[in-house]
């Protein structure tokens, strides 16, 4: 054992025990502060400590097996506290380990939540042994993606097939193992597609079955899309009582134009009201699928889904890879780790790659040293290599996030290869400006957005400035839920605090006066009946009218039936005006708005209001008034101040009473020409607040 140099922050050591058979702990030994939490960091992400989704997972918490190693001492546990006290850790191992061992200060994080999953700890000959992938030759590796509608059971089944394939252990706990996201986990939803890589025995042989989990609600189709990049087949899950909704068709067709097999999954048959054969009907006259080809299963009770995997190994063909050729490989997805910079998760159609090989990104030409590749189980888990037709992660010193690009090819240096096709980009279709709380944070907040767009590429981030609310970004997102998700993680998982503007939609104004075509209303274009309960309508409809609440609308009119989908139509010309907000003539451009002539004066009405209730009154008198051009369509007051300057006259000359209140009303009109009126920021947060519900 070599001497370990203390590390400033350490107290006392103590007496060190014999670590116990399997576990990890190469850690251990001669670290700094950094090195030893970022070697801490490297432990809770290898595969013999199984982590807890949860936390997010490039900073998964510490494990049984890695807490039950009795020799830590003081120090390390201080360090594991402050993993703890970042969120990184997981708190209920850790508090268990800690009391039992009593190591360290007491812990100052609440009660871990009962639901976390348990842990699956590997013994260090089957870690050794899934180290070599050279074992899956081409033909005994499938890649597939569950796609489906929202809610229809695609995470379920994926948890399903972990437990058969051994991958995590069949537990209560473990529900919805790949929604890894806090905001996954809070929402109840996926937004962020997960790679698990499956080992499968089957007949004999070894198989490496890639899954990637993927989302449901249209805001994340681009997800599904890049996913598919990845993959030869999909399992289409249909819930057996809801049948064919929105969502269904669209993946059907994303997964049916890049030619891969399609397996319908019938799921959720333990449902009272399920009915199988009417989807089982529904499948083949909208899909052309025969009947016989659907797998009825419910992924809840497990029921049948021995089928899907056996289905996988039949039915989808292994990839058409070379591994003899020089490498190629696809970056499908990336995230950002503070320690190791850029995770890229690729997808290899040729050759290999192994940790020390120079690799060359087809966008930027750097080049690079790998340093670590590896498979997703569903936690990182190095390997040796990853040959062709194998999808993994790979670690390459990649700092910036600018160098990491979705759809990248890397291949080897001096062995320059044909890049892949890449992706279409991402078309934004709801734009919102975003502004740092306080103008300090610019920096911070900027770095947590190129950090999080790396994750989630289908957000459009431009610089932009604000009078009012300083230097921000003016970002485009696929939908409304989308943009709260994007909040939502940037708030979790950067700890940003953040100004997001009233959602608005792209719009392309001609400047001439040319005849416009008045195109308030939806306009049906197609309707086609998928049973004798359900019809498909298809309608042309301006953006802004679906953008905000239209879907909730629709859910609540139907009773939850009717589901929705949407993609860009073009532009469209329509009665369209500026609206802008004055405030005592001055036009505050962070409120500026475009508006459909019908529904300006009921909005303009409500900015004003809203205004009128959050700004302080001041000394003199605020007009705050809605115009188009230069009408005025909706104005209120804010009076201003008033002091009593007829207090000190008892009584006396009326004339002498005239002349203050003469002079008191000049001063007024004079304070308001030249007084600024200062509007709060949470005066501008309240008002578009009431835009966006409008
Ligand atoms: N009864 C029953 N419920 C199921 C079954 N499969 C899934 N569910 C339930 O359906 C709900 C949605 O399941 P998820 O697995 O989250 O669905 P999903 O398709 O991954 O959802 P998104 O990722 O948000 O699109 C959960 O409450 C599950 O418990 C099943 O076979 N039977």
């Amino acid at each position: 054992m070599s001497r370990r140099r203390a590390p400033c922050w350490r107290q006392q050591a103590a007496p060190r025990r014999a670590a116990p058979s399997g576990c990890f702990r190469s850690w251990y030994l001669g670290r700094t502060t950094r090195g030893l939490l970022s070697s801490l960091h490297r432990v809770c992400l290898s595969p013999v400590h199984r982590t807890l989704p949860g936390v997010p997972l490039k900073t998964n918490g510490l494990c049984c097996c890695c807490l039950s190693v009795p020799s830590l001492d003081a120090s390390i546990a201080r360090v594991m506290w402050t993993l703890v006290g970042r969120g990184w850790g997981c708190a209920r191992t850790l508090a268990r380990w800690a009391t039992g061992a009593a190591l360290g200060p007491a812990p100052t994080f609440g009660a871990a939540p009962e639901s976390w999953p348990t842990c699956r700890v590997y013994s260090s000959a089957e870690f050794k042994e899934k180290l070599d992938m050279s074992r899956f030759p081409v033909e005994n590796i499938r890649n597939f993606s569950i796609v489906a509608h929202v809610d229809h059971g695609k995470s379920t089944l994926a948890d399903r097939l972990l437990e058969l394939t051994g991958t995590i252990d069949k537990t209560e706990n473990n529900k919805q193992v790949l929604d890894k996201l806090q905001v996954e986990r809070e929402r109840g939803i996926t937004v962020k597609a997960q790679t698990a890589s499956l080992f499968y025995n089957c007949e004999g042989k070894q198989y490496l079955l890639n899954l990637i989990d993927t989302p449901g609600h249209v805001d994340f189709s681009y997800e599904v899309s890049r996913s598919l990049s990845a993959c030869q087949g999909v399992l289409l899950v249909v819930d057996a009582n809801e049948g064919i909704q929105a969502q269904t068709v669209a993946n059907f067709f994303l997964a049916f134009e890049a030619q891969l097999s399609v397996i319908p999954v019938i799921n959720k048959i333990d449902l009272k009201n399920a009915d199988p054969e009417r989807v089982e009907n529904q499948i083949e006259k909208v899909f052309d699928i025969p009947s016989d080809e659907c797998i009825k299963i419910s992924a809840k009770l497990g029921t049948n889904v021995e089928s899907v995997l056996q289905a996988v190994i039949e039915r989808i063909p292994p990839p058409k890879v070379h591994r003899k050729n020089p490498l190629r490989a696809l970056v499908f997805d990336s995230t950002f780790d503070q320690y190791r910079g850029v995770i890229a998760n690729v997808a290899l159609f040729d050759g290999v790659v192994s940790k020390g090989d120079k690799i060359v990104s087809a966008h930027t030409q750097k080049t690079y040293e790998v340093n670590e590749v590896g498979v997703l189980n569903p936690n990182e888990q190095p390997t040796h290599k990853l040959y062709a037709g194998q999808v993994g992660y790979l670690i390459a010193g990649m700092k910036n996030v600018i160098e990491a690009q979705i759809g990248d090819t890397l291949y080897l240096h001096k062995q320059p290869v044909e890049p892949l096709p890449g992706f279409k980009s991402a078309k934004p279709m709801v734009f919102a400006g975003m502004y740092p709380v306080d103008q300090s944070e610019y920096n911070n907040l900027k770095s947590a957005i190129e950090k999080l767009t790396l994750n989630d590429s289908s957000v459009t981030v431009h610089r932009d400035s604000s009078l009012a609310l300083g230097a921000g970004w003016r970002l485009g997102f696929l939908g409304l839920l989308h943009m709260e998700v994007f909040n939502q993680r940037l708030e979790q998982e950067y700890n940003a605090s953040v100004i997001l503007t009233t959602p608005t939609v792209p719009y392309k104004a001609v400047l001439s006066s040319s005849k416009l075509i008045k195109a308030r209303r939806a306009v049906q274009k197609n309707m086609i009946f998928i049973d004798q309960n359900r019809v498909m309508l298809k309608y042309l409809f301006p953006l802004n009218e679906i953008v905000v609440d239209f879907y909730d609308s629709l859910k609540s009119l139907s009773s939850g039936y009717a589901s929705f989908d949407y993609e860009d139509a073009g532009y469209q010309t329509a009665e369209l005006v500026k609206m802008d907000i004055l405030l005592n003539g001055n036009t505050v451009e962070e409120l500026v708005t475009v508006v459909h002539k019908d529904k300006a004066h009921s909005i303009g009405k409500a900015i004003c209001e809203r205004l009128k209730d959050s700004l302080p009154r001041q000394l003199f008198e605020i007009a705050i008034q809605a115009a188009i051009g230069s009408k005025i369509i909706a104005r209120e007051t804010v009076k201003a101040y008033r002091k009593n300057v007829l207090a000190k006259c008892y009584g006396g000359d009326i004339t002498r009473k005239m002349k203050l209140l003469k002079r008191q009303a000049e001063g007024k009109k004079k304070l308001r020409k030249i007084g600024n009126v200062e509007v709060p920021k949470d005066a501008f947060i309240k008002v578009l607040k009431t835009r966006s519900s409008k």
